[in-house]
């Protein structure tokens, strides 16, 4: 009777087992979890979305690609990665982190793994520094200690505190573990309208010189960036050592949008509404929006961001 029950035990074991490790696979695939069911880098998902949906920025659209594969596909980065988007308003910075994270998260911006700060609502009074400091690295160590592959997406960069800045800036460094953590797999995301108007200069000579505004290339705005991000002592990045560390690895410019890109975007605008996309609607709200410099007139002032709500008077 010994060995029968013995063997019988194994055998229950042995079905438990493989119930709760089976029963773990079905939550795994409903259950949104640190694991590559949920988070894999999908490149050419990544490459599709920007060549298709994000209109007139040729210089981001290779860096971006660039930086995240590259990061993506080094299983043994030596910090993690650090974007810094500049550029003026509504030319598609909050858009491009959205379709990063979608690249990678399953959940895109609704994965519980993807952060978003925003200094003016989450860090608005000085007077809290410390609290804001003590709470947003305590934010940083639990969530990339529960998922090593997190990111975190800071708008409005210019107007945070350079003090929160500096306190973020250990899990941006070279360091292989800071108090037992490791941030190597981590990506960071600064947004600002930091360098915007020396892009927009740079964007105007070309147009300007009548040359086409695919020739512009990084390394003509590399100069506007630096002068007006890094140089410059109103800049919220000029009171931390965050570019004179190197811990920003890549600025990456987006240009001022024209009324070609605003009809763009009001052609998929419509497309997302589940309308037929209409050009005479669509070109007859394009012209009534504002651009800039008054006497050409080459820039929409709020670039994309307002048309959604805009085209709602058109439709
Ligand atoms: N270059 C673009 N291509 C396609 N759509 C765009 C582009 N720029 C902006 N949009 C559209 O406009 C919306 C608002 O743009 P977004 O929030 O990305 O601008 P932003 O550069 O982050 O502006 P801000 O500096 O004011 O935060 C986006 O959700 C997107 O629908």
């Amino acid at each position: 009777i010994e060995p029968i029950s013995t063997s019988l035990a194994v055998g229950i074991a042995a079905a438990v087992t493989g119930f709760l490790a089976r029963y773990q696979n079905i939550l795994y695939y409903f259950q949104e979890c640190c694991r590559p069911e949920w988070i894999t880098y999908n490149r050419t998902a990544l490459e599709v979305d920007l060549q298709a949906k994000l209109f007139g920025q040729h210089v981001a659209t290779r860096v971006i690609l660039k930086a995240v594969s590259g990061f993506m596909n080094n299983e043994n980065p030596k910090k993690p990665l650090v974007l810094s988007l500049h550029g003026w308003t509504g030319t598609g910075k909050n858009f491009v982190s959205q379709l990063i994270a979608e690249s990678i998260y399953r959940k895109g911006m609704s994965s519980g793994f993807v952060h978003l700060f925003t200094a003016t609502a989450h860090f608005p009074h000085e007077m809290h520094l410390e609290s804001y400091k003590t709470q947003l690295q305590q934010w940083i160590k639990g969530n990339v200690t529960n998922c090593p592959r997190s990111m975190f997406i800071f708008d409005e960069m210019d107007k945070m505190h350079p003090g929160l800045i500096d306190s973020i800036k250990p899990y941006l460094d070279y360091y292989e573990t800071l108090d037992g953590v490791s941030y190597r797999q981590a990506i960071f995301i600064f947004l600002s309208n930091a360098g915007g108007e020396n892009i927009v200069q740079v964007a105007l000579d070309f147009w300007t010189a009548g040359r086409d505004r695919e020739e512009i290339e990084l390394k003509h705005l590399e100069t506007a960036l630096s002068l007006s991000v890094f140089n410059n002592k109103n800049s919220g990045f000029w009171h931390t050592s965050l570019i004179d560390k190197n811990l920003v690895d890549y600025f990456v410019p987006f240009l001022p949008l024209e009324y070609k890109h605003v009809v763009q975007c009001g052609m998929a605008e419509m497309h997302a509404k589940g309308r037929t996309p209409d050009m005479d609607v669509v070109d007859q709200m394009a012209r009534d929006m504002s651009f800039f410099p008054k006497e050409e007139r080459v820039f929409a002032r709020q670039g994309c961001k307002v048309i959604s709500s805009r085209l709602d008077f058109y439709i």
